[in-house]
């Protein structure tokens, strides 16, 4: 029996990862696949945001969200039973996608796939990285040399990598292909020189492909056939020597605001917010009085984008949530009572 294939797409938060799977199962083209799509903060924004995207490639039944805590942390609680019952179906999906969030190490799932009862009957086609070329640029993933060499005086004991940088290496060591992506935020020389720097992070042979809202072939990015989980040992990770890691330089919570009667306060609120505070992501859906349709709010460091995404739906609570993702000790009081200072709609 052929044993089902599962591309792990990796990307540190914001990437694109969910954008680039909407963009897969609109081209599909006939393959039928499964997606378990896993975030850090639990209010289910990816998973509604590809719900009713593919019907025939992917009916909502094959979409599963893992919303309890992060994927590679929770692997044999959550994954394990997930994967188990995909392959335990009469017709199991043609390809499975993984969608880890966006501080996921990818190797404790991978290796997730040497266990018994998943190893005979699926395999690793392959790990992609998504990298924000925006990001990148910006310096977001590196770490501040001077900042560095200032605190190494102090304490010269100290870890080099910021855990960003950590994350961010451990998915580029781990990937079997890397896009760089949002290359349209970019221009084209600073891209080339982002290539030269993002090659001496990745193992010899993995190939770096630009893209643009994840626009890519499935044929390119489906049917790598690398079987990642017979070699997961030869890529090295930062934690390889630990049992565990738990997320605990990163913390999220969950802002519920009711029905706004303008969203432009809150976006003004939420620029000030990210330029203040140590917040790294935000998503969220925004209910607008008098809107029949739902803002969609995305930030991605300081840039952020929000348009009218969908009808609310008749079973749909109309009401605005928004889930903030920063570095562990934000300031969360601080950055609610700066978005709460909204008028809420009568
Ligand atoms: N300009 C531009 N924006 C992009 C591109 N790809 C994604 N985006 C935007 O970036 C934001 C984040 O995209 P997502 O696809 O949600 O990113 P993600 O990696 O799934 O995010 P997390 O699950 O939170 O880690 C959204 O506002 C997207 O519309 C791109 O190529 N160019």
């Amino acid at each position: 029996m052929s044993k089902v294939p599962a591309t792990v797409i990796t990307g540190f938060l914001g990437a694109g990862k969910t954008t680039l799977i909407r963009h897969l199962i609109e081209n599909a083209d006939g393959r039928r696949l499964a997606l378990i799509i896993n975030e850090f903060g639990d209010v289910g924004v990816d998973g509604a945001l590809v719900k009713g995207c593919g019907d025939d490639a992917c009916p909502d039944e094959d979409i599963i969200e893992l919303a309890n805590g992060c994927i590679c942390c929770t692997v044999a609680d959550d994954f394990l039973p997930t994967m188990q019952r995909l392959l335990d179906r009469d017709v199991p999906p043609d390809h499975i996608i993984i969608e880890t969030s966006g501080l996921a190490l990818p190797k404790p799932l991978v290796k997730a796939f040497q266990w018994p009862g998943i190893r005979t009957r699926a395999t690793v086609d392959g790990v992609v990285a998504l990298i924000d070329a925006d990001a990148l640029a910006a310096g977001r993933f590196a770490h501040d040399e001077e900042a560095l060499a200032a605190a190494r005086a102090a304490d010269p004991t100290l870890d080099h990598d910021s855990p960003i940088e950590e994350l961010f290496e451990d998915q580029l060591a781990c990937a079997d292909l890397v896009l760089l992506n949002k290359t349209d935020l970019v221009e084209p020389g600073r891209l080339a020189e982002l290539e030269t720097s993002l090659a001496t992070e990745i193992r010899p042979g993995v190939r770096i492909l630009r893209t643009a809202r994840g626009e890519i072939d499935p044929a390119v990015l489906l049917g790598l056939d690398a079987g990642v989980e017979d070699q997961i040992d030869t890529r090295p990770s930062h934690h390889d020597d630990e049992e565990d890691h738990d997320h605990e330089d990163f913390d999220s919570f969950v802002l519920d605001l009711g029905e706004l009667g303008n969203p432009a306060p809150l976006l003004a609120a939420l620029e000030q917010a990210i330029a203040a505070h140590d917040i790294l992501r935000v998503k969220g859906f925004v209910a607008v009085t008098g809107r029949p349709a739902r803002l969609l709010i995305q930030a991605v460091g300081p840039r952020i984008q929000h348009h009218y995404d969908r009808h609310w739906q008749a079973e749909e609570q109309r009401a605005s949530r928004l889930v903030v993702i920063g570095q562990a000790g934000m300031d969360r009081a601080a950055i609610e009572a700066m978005l709460r200072q909204q008028p809420v709609a009568a």
